[in-house]
């Protein structure tokens, strides 16, 4: 994603954690000019993410960030762009409390970390620049993504879970978010809590109401004519159709994208290099399509018997499989 300004001036890290106070963060300090921009590269990521997951409006801003505790991770490319720097994408974590529902069908309450809103651009995507910046978060929280909880995630990013990290939705939930195989075994008894079904002033609320929510709310309570003829979601059909028609290695990348990524060009080193240039590399191979689910094995063999007990015809659509097979559509991420 291009700007009229520097981006390199505004980010030095190729990584860029910003948050509450951050936004304002040092170099933006005392030149209003600086930190008018950072709002702006915020804004304008939020808008991207919010149209490319077809939101009716943003849940990523400079002005929400700054009232909420959420930390949001920008990854930029220095060299593009005439050496002026592009923003790549971002995703955005945070913590909340949320009442989900156990493998025993029983509600606990727990305080995960979540992945709010990520983003690549368009240009960018299926380069490993997602895989890249996911991989600097959990590093940063020295956390596993299997620990974490995802509001509602859609179609593109359950792929990307399953196949870098080969995970896979568990007990549906009441609410928005997935978590994953494991998530209640992996966890201490301390960080789950378990809540009675009926508290004296009524039923449980099962979840908290998230911005993906209230951008909807807002949304629906708005009057004609200013409400959408329509809903703005596909369905989770029409979403998988199209992404599963769109193939899985495009070479779409731009000539500066592709000039920055050649072997031996002159792209920002990161700390997981070896393990994106590799991603990268798949891009033109087959090999490797199993992405790094090895690494997480154990994982799949705490997976429920059955749940893949009927894999699609074609190459690595394992990932689909959850959401078609008929009786998990119940865990779907994004109803219509
Ligand atoms: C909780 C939330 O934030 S939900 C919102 C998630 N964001 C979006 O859906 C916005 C649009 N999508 C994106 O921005 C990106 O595709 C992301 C962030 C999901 C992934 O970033 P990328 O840089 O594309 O991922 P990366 O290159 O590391 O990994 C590629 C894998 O991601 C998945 N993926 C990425 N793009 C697509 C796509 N168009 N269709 C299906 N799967 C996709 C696939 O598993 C892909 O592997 P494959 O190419 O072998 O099939």
């Amino acid at each position: 994603m291009e700007f009229p300004f520097d981006i390199n001036q505004l980010f030095s890290e190729r990584v860029s954690i910003l948050d509450q106070t951050i936004v304002a963060g040092r170099k933006a300090a005392g030149r209003p000019h600086l930190q008018a921009h950072i709002d702006t590269v915020i804004d304008e990521l939020g808008k991207a993410s919010a149209k490319a997951q077809q939101l009716p409006a943003s849940i990523t801003s400079a002005s929400k960030l700054q009232s909420q505790k959420h930390q949001l991770y920008l990854l930029k490319n220095r060299e593009m762009n005439g050496g002026r720097g592009v923003v790549v994408g971002f995703l955005k974590v945070g913590y909340k409390k949320l009442f989900l529902l156990d493998r025993q069908g029983e509600h606990v309450e727990a305080e995960p970390l979540c992945v709010l809103d990520f983003y690549i651009a368009e240009n960018l995507q299926r380069y490993g620049y997602g895989l890249e910046l996911f991989d600097f978060m959990l590093q940063h929280k020295k956390l596993e993504p299997l620990l974490m909880a995802y509001d509602r995630p859609s179609p593109k990013f359950l792929s990307f879970l399953a196949k870098h990290y080969c995970l896979t939705p568990s007990v549906p939930q009441a609410n928005n978010f997935v978590v994953f195989e494991g998530f209640f075994l992996n966890r201490s008894a301390g960080q789950l809590r378990k809540v009675p079904l009926r508290k004296p002033d009524g039923e449980i609320k099962p979840y908290s109401l998230m911005e993906r929510e209230v951008v909807h709310q807002e949304q629906r309570a708005r009057p004609w004519p200013f409400a959408p003829p329509h809903s703005p979601q596909r369905s989770v059909s029409s979403q998988l159709s199209h992404s599963l028609s769109v193939g899985s290695s495009p070479s779409r990348l731009p000539p500066r994208a592709a000039a920055a990524l050649a072997p031996g060009g002159n792209r920002d080193q990161s700390p997981q290099s070896p393990l994106i240039e590799r991603c990268r590399e798949r891009r033109t191979s087959q090999q490797g399509r199993a992405g790094r689910c090895s690494l997480y094995s154990w994982h799949m063999d705490s997976r429920a018997p059955g749940l893949l007990d009927r894999p699609l015809p074609g190459p690595d659509l394992s990932h689909f499989h959850l959401c078609l097979h008929p009786r998990r559509m119940a865990s779907a991420p994004r109803p219509p």
